[in-house]
């Protein structure tokens, strides 16, 4: 794709090259940021004290950043925060990035260091946030310092959205998504956290791939309530409350939703991989049309890849009981639904209330939301061909780049009305034991791929700077 003429691009080039000087401050402004614990419990409760605290850690190590002429910084429902980047060229639509600085509780059984002690060993920085989602915090905010630092005055403007409650679904990004809408602002793509470079995933396959989320799964939060006579535990009745909630979520684990494998990214992702396998792989991911059973009993066996081709159920919270001889009159039990893409939530409630097939068991909708749009792929879509580009030239050694569906949902689904082209990518890579470390026990990233993080941002922003308009799309689903 002509994205913008290759000499142009030379003559105004910055190097992504850092001093060791400046690539020391980079890896201890991380940690420090580690070391803010910045945890959201729900939507009730954060730790505000040090959302605050994150704020002023961020103009103390981004001095360029909060002081450049150019650049507007807002603080949005008292911690988020949105830096205004004005560009040269008022004729290129902007574009946003973003990242959150909450994180998850961790406590600190099964960690290897203190969660918030940001300690580095053998060249590994641990911590809460290490890879969801400080990481790209800090590195957003790095390259930015370090471009400013070179003088670097870029042609399109940009935002940078911080969210402070992405962890709890709370509004911060959206209120970030509202001031711009009221702006009248439209931006020709964001990116926020999601895909990753997979490395060593696939058995037999050793090259990696880089998985850029054009779309996200939807949600449902489902609360299943039973209520039955309550009373004395030596004289129980046949069926108890907790006995009826228990046999109909178990019924739910029991039956997972129907393997839907048609549409979108999923094909596209196969057909890639089809060219690297050997005949008779070969033939199977390039027809997975026809082999969609077979494909489909190998992907059901492993949960990230289970997750992919079916909305998935996860009983996460389960209450009933007070006293050990007294029978409860309640049993309440919240199942979590992610929705695959060829569902909605409308569709997955009918089916989850068929499976349980229990008029005792009532449903009570928490939250929910269907599938997000799908943002283009191809060769016209501005932001999917700036992150290929940006992938080739910081990790020329993967040569695979594929649209994927997220499995996880991110504060990027409130801009729908401000782009088309949403894409969630984290420039690393993730191994699945790594992934097993987000929102889990050992978080942490090597100082190299950090390092890696910011060049890739700083790139990027580089790489923004092209002529070339995004062709409107209208979302596909
Ligand atoms: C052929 C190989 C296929 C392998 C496919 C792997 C595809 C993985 C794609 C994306 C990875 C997901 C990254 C997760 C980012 C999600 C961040 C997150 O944890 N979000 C929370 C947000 C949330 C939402 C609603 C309420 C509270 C919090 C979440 O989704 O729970
Ligand atoms: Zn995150
Ligand atoms: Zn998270």
């Amino acid at each position: 794709m002509g994205l913008r003429s290759e000499e142009h691009q030379r003559a105004s080039r910055i190097p992504s090259q850092f001093s060791k000087e400046e690539r020391v401050a980079m890896k201890e402004a991380l940690k420090g940021a580690i070391q803010i614990p910045t945890v959201t419990f729900s939507s009730e409760k954060s730790n505000t004290t040090a959302l605050a605290e994150f704020g002023k850690y961020i103009h103390k190590v981004f001095p360029t950043v909060v002081s450049t002429s150019f650049i507007q910084h807002e603080v949005v429902e008292e911690y988020s925060h949105l830096f205004t980047i004005q560009g040269s060229d008022p004729s290129l639509q902007p574009y946003l990035l973003m990242a959150h600085f909450d994180v998850v509780p961790a406590p600190e059984e099964g960690w290897e260091v203190p969660p918030f002690s940001g300690l580095e060993r053998d060249g590994v920085i641990y911590g809460r946030g290490t890879l969801d989602d400080k990481n790209s915090v800090m590195a957003l905010l790095q390259a930015l310092e370090l471009l400013l630092i070179r003088k670097y005055i870029p042609r399109r403007s940009f935002f940078i959205s911080l969210g402070h409650d992405e962890e709890s679904s709370g509004t911060g990004a959206q209120r970030i998504s509202a001031l711009l809408q009221s702006r009248g602002v439209q931006l020709a793509f964001i990116v926020d956290e999601g895909g990753f470079i997979l490395d060593d995933f696939i058995p037999n396959f050793k090259k990696p791939i880089a998985l850029i989320a054009v779309s996200e799964k939807g949600s449902m939060n489902l609360m299943l309530q039973v209520n039955m006579t309550s009373g004395h535990s030596s004289a129980p009745p046949k069926e108890t409350s907790i006995g009826i909630l228990a046999a109909a979520v178990s019924r739910l684990e029991q039956t997972p939703m129907p393997i839907i494998f048609g549409s979108g990214t999923l094909v596209t992702v196969l057909q890639q991989l089809a060219n690297e396998f050997p005949f008779p792989v070969n033939i199977i991911l390039s027809n997975p049309w026809l082999f969609e059973p077979l494909i489909s009993r190998f992907m059901e066996r492993n949960p990230l890849t289970n997750a992919i081709i079916r909305t998935t159920t996860a009983l996460t919270i389960f209450k009933a009981g007070v006293k050990f001889n007294v029978i409860p009159p309640v049993a309440q039990a919240t199942v979590n639904f992610r929705i695959h893409p060829g569902q909605t939530v409308q569709e997955v409630l009918e089916l989850t209330k068929n499976i349980v097939a229990d008029n005792r068991v009532q449903f009570h909708v928490l939250s929910a939301f269907d599938p997000l749009p799908v943002s283009p792929s191809d060769d016209k879509a501005l932001g999917y061909q700036l992150l290929c580009q940006t992938v080739q030239s910081v990790f020329p050694e993967v040569n695979i780049t594929a649209p994927v569906t997220s499995i996880g949902n991110t504060d990027s689904r409130f801009f729908t009305n401000l782009t088309t082209g949403i894409y969630r990518f984290y420039p690393i890579y993730i191994q699945p034991e790594d992934f097993k470390r987000i929102h889990g026990v050992n978080e942490k990233i090597s100082v190299q791929a950090y390092e890696t993080q910011v060049k890739f941002i700083f790139e990027l922003i580089q790489n923004a700077d092209t002529d070339q308009e995004p062709v409107s799309h209208l979302h596909k689903l």
